[in-house]
């Protein structure tokens, strides 16, 4: 039964904090953790009737909400320095005039490191060095310090409890550093791929992308379709109107072929003005139905610029089967597409 409930506890815990992104979690949160931490103190004090410490901790905790309230919002760096600094005094306090270092609160220290890398942005690398630097300082002082007596003497249990406290914040503070780490980690890798699969301009597949996908296609779907689209006389449109309205033009071919498939299907530019799309379980019979629709509504669309600007173009369409050579196939589509262009433009060839 108990371990039940831990187990829920667990899974509960995990999937919360997984749901946070800590990436844009905000030193307000850590403020927070801050006032949530010192409470559980005051009330562990209160309990341990120690009244004074009690007080020590409601001056921490206003001076936190202040923080968190007033000066966050105008001085943000004062903030930060407020609410790394004073639980390192605080600790250190703690640790050689109020408790004795028998109370293991110099642990506290330890989870400030794993959270400045949490909390501060970036570019703090100089406070972050200060506050590693302060943390190491602070804890050989507070365990080697020892200001006799202790103005309060804890017994062994109640010293155990707030060591525990300290040791899970520690561990807490870790693995809040692993999960956003982790989680950093993974976005830059998802960015990575993106930007290594994507066209930059259109936002379809680019050439490697679409080479890797045919080639899975070949194994997975037999019956796959290969379209090789060329725009005709693209070069009249950069010459007649500018570079700029030609990449405008581009950007709206790319959104007009992607309406036209899909969800299993795949568009993408190869470069330049040539385009490609493979559409899955497509009869040949059926690629060049698409193609004629494609090849219809991309001579009937309006292609609009700034400035009231509109213009026609057309295009040109080979189609191959996606056999077990997938360089084979996409050479055949080729031929197609150059035969359409021998052909006159704006027409769709299969290739036999
Ligand atoms: N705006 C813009 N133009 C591009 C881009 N990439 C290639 N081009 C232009 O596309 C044009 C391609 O011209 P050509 O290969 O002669 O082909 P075409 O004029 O389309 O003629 P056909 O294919 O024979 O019908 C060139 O003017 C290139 O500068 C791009 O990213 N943006």
């Amino acid at each position: 039964m108990l371990k039940t409930m831990a187990e829920t506890a667990m899974l509960l815990s995990k999937s919360i904090l997984e749901r946070i992104n800590f990436s844009h979690m905000t030193h307000r949160v850590y403020l927070l953790m801050l006032i949530l931490l010192s409470s559980i103190h005051a009330i562990l004090f209160a309990i341990f009737g120690a009244p004074f410490l009690v007080s020590l901790d409601f001056v921490v905790i206003i001076i936190y909400g202040l923080t968190l309230l007033v000066i966050e919002a105008r001085y943000p760096l004062i903030s930060r320095t407020i609410s790394h600094f004073l639980p390192l005094l605080h600790c250190f306090a703690y640790c050689t005039i109020f408790l004795s270092r028998d109370s293991g609160m110099f642990l506290y220290l330890l989870a400030l490191v794993p959270a400045s890398f949490l909390f501060f942005e970036r570019r703090d690398y100089w406070l972050r060095t200060l506050l590693t630097f302060f943390v190491f300082v602070l804890s050989s002082l507070s365990l080697s310090f020892r200001i006799t007596p202790p103005w309060y003497q804890l017994d062994a249990f109640q010293n155990g409890i707030l060591t525990t406290l300290a040791v899970g914040a520690v561990s807490f503070s870790l693995y809040l550093f692993y999960l956003n780490f982790s989680r950093r980690l993974e976005d830059k890798n998802q960015e990575l791929i993106y930007l290594a699969q994507t066209d930059s301009l259109t936002k379809l597949s680019n050439r490697r992308h679409f080479i890797e996908q045919i080639k899975l296609a070949i194994h997975a779907k037999p019956d796959c379709a290969v379209l090789l689209i060329d725009l005709d006389h693209f070069k009249n449109i950069n010459d007649s109107y500018g570079h700029f309205v030609g990449d405008i033009a581009l950007a709206q071919s790319a959104e007009l072929f992607s309406e036209h498939i899909g969800n299993e299907d795949l568009v993408a530019r190869l470069g330049g003005e040539e385009f490609a799309i493979m559409i899955k379980n497509c009869s040949p019979a059926k690629a060049v139905e698409v193609a004629q629709q494609i090849r219809g509504d991309f001579e009937a669309h309006k292609f609009k610029a700034e400035n009231d600007l509109s213009f026609h173009m057309t295009l040109s369409i080979g189609i191959s089967r996606l056999g077990s050579d997938y360089q084979s196939s996409l050479s055949r589509a080729d031929r197609a597409l150059y035969q359409a262009k021998q052909g006159g433009r704006n027409q769709v060839i299969l290739a036999e």
